[in-house]
């Protein structure tokens, strides 16, 4: 096994090419989720890290705007090549960053970053504007970078979260700043490493450490053009507002709430299936889950005892052994707010069918849950919790149900499973939601836009749609003729 120490960054924050510290910012400790024990520190970003952060971005991004989209494309590609080819070092740093078990990491994490990384190389080259013919008269597009952007990462997935924002942004020919989540600041370096040695030149992909106040230094500083943010609703409102003051670019991958609805005629081991990658993958702390499962009538005992039997499949233990199947809690902080949530089930009268209960051993560890009868209005059924725990409505017809779906504020994700695909489609036709599933659960291709609708968010990453969000057009009118002026 890959120890930590050989994966483990040098020091808090990557600038212009390079590992760089400044011990006089905040100490912000790495805690392993496992044992609860500090296995690194890093040191919040101070005024001058994130002066230096932006002016090498601002002179990098100057250079690489003029660089052909074909090449910036080439050093993506081969950035893509060494993750994959470092997949198990960088999915064992993802489990210490995040604990998450290492039978994840390794199929989910560098990989997905990887598959952005070659998605937006490929397409780079592809990235031309139009030509509009005006009669004797005629104009063009081109498609221009916003400049400096900014990325500002949740602790769920770091590697992913990290590249998923950089790729687009420098398939576009901008430079990005990145502020991983104070919970998770080491995968993010490691991809910056990598894209140096692909060829990347130095100031274009930067990492600074912080907590909120870094976050919003970046976001209101004058140089920077764009930012997009993963995070929760409240600091997504934050942010947006702080970055509309400077008329800044804004992606917002926010939280949700989302619906997975359930007919009769599912087949009921897939939608059990769908229902535990939709709650217990990475021990539920995924944005997209499907945490309200709306089950029909006449399926919902057998669907609930079936979910019940396959959660004892559930392989509780060391992160990196690669035999485990569901990881602990992010941070203490985080399972606190997942018991107080179970606490607050239980006292409104829903029914804990399963789990809910805190492992009495180091670490943040609590074993997955499941609610039945629980009714809209409960605080379970209307607030995110962004932990293992899956709640079961009873619904008998799919108006009703389409409507109950859509009542909440937020408008992540939404999954159907039926075999009668008319209604899937006529369903989600109807779902407010950025991304819907039907008869599966948070797959997350790159080909594919991501966002949300409604609190969930604005803007879309991955697939060509982020294209748009990384960059501008510029429309150039060209007069063949003589310019006839009134004087
Ligand atoms: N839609 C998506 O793609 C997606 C993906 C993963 C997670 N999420 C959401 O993220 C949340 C969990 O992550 P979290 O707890 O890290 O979220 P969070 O909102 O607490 O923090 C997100 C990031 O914002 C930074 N931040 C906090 N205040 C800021 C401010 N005023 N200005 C600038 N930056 C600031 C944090 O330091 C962190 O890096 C959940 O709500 C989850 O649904 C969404």
């Amino acid at each position: 096994m890959t120890d930590l120490y050989e994966t483990q960054p040098t020091a808090s924050h990557f600038v212009d090419g390079a590992y760089l510290e400044d011990t006089n910012g905040d100490v912000i400790d790495v805690v392993y989720a496992a044992t609860g024990k500090v296995i690194a520190k890093v040191h919040a970003a101070t005024d001058d890290v994130i002066a230096k952060a932006i002016d090498s971005a601002k002179r990098a991004q100057a250079e690489w705007a003029k660089v052909s989209p074909r090449d910036r494309g080439r050093i993506l590609t081969k950035a893509a090549h060494l993750i994959r080819e470092r997949n198990h070092a960088l999915s064992v740093l993802e489990t210490y960053d995040t604990g998450k078990p290492l039978q994840e990491t390794l199929v989910a994490d560098a990989t997905s970053a990887a598959d952005a990384l070659e998605y937006f190389g490929g397409i780079a080259a592809g990235l031309t504007g139009e030509h509009i013919p005006l009669g004797e008269d005629w104009a063009y597009t081109v498609r221009e970078p916003l400049g400096v952007c900014v990325g500002i990462g949740a602790w769920n997935y770091p590697t992913q979260i990290a590249c998923w924002k950089a790729a687009p942004a420098l398939a576009c020919g901008n430079a990005m700043i990145f502020k991983p989540s104070e919970t998770t600041p080491l995968c993010a370096l490691k991809v910056a490493e990598i894209l140096i040695e692909a060829g990347l030149p130095a100031g274009l992909f930067n990492v600074v450490q912080g907590m909120g106040p870094v976050g919003a230094a970046l976001t209101t500083h004058p140089d920077v053009a764009k930012v997009s943010l993963t995070g929760s609703v409240p600091t997504g409102s934050k942010v947006y507002a702080a970055a509309a003051a400077g008329l800044k670019h804004v992606t917002m991958e926010l939280g949700g709430k989302s619906p997975l609805i359930i007919f009769d005629d599912a087949d009921v081991e897939d939608a059990v299936g769908g229902a535990i990658l939709g709650n217990f993958y990475s021990t539920g702390q995924i944005c997209s889950n499907g945490t309200r499962v709306f089950v029909q009538s006449g399926i919902k005992q057998k669907f609930v005892e079936r979910l019940a039997e396959r959660l004892k499949g559930v392989v509780m233990g060391d992160p990196q052994d690669e035999a485990t199947n569901f990881g602990p809690m992010v941070s203490a902080r985080q399972l606190e707010i997942v018991e107080g949530y179970i606490a607050k089930g239980r006292e409104e009268g829903a029914k804990l069918v399963t789990g809910g209960e805190r492992v009495d051993q180091d670490g943040f560890w609590i074993t997955p849950a499941v609610f039945d009868g629980v009714t809209d209005d409960m605080t379970i059924a209307r607030e995110e919790i962004f932990g293992p725990v899956l709640s079961v409505f009873e619904f008998s017809d799919e108006d009703e149900v389409i409507a109950r779906a859509n009542d909440t504020e937020f408008g992540l994700s939404a999954g159907v499973f039926t075999r009668d695909f008319s209604r899937a489609h006529r369903v989600v036709a109807q779902l407010q939601a950025g991304t819907c599933f039907i008869n599966s659960y948070n797959d997350a291709p790159v080909e594919v836009p991501f966002g949300g609708v409604k609190m969930s968010g604005v803007g879309r990453e991955n697939a060509k749609a982020a294209i748009e969000h990384y960059s501008q057009m510029k429309s150039v009118y060209v007069r063949m003729g003589r310019v006839e002026a009134p004087f």
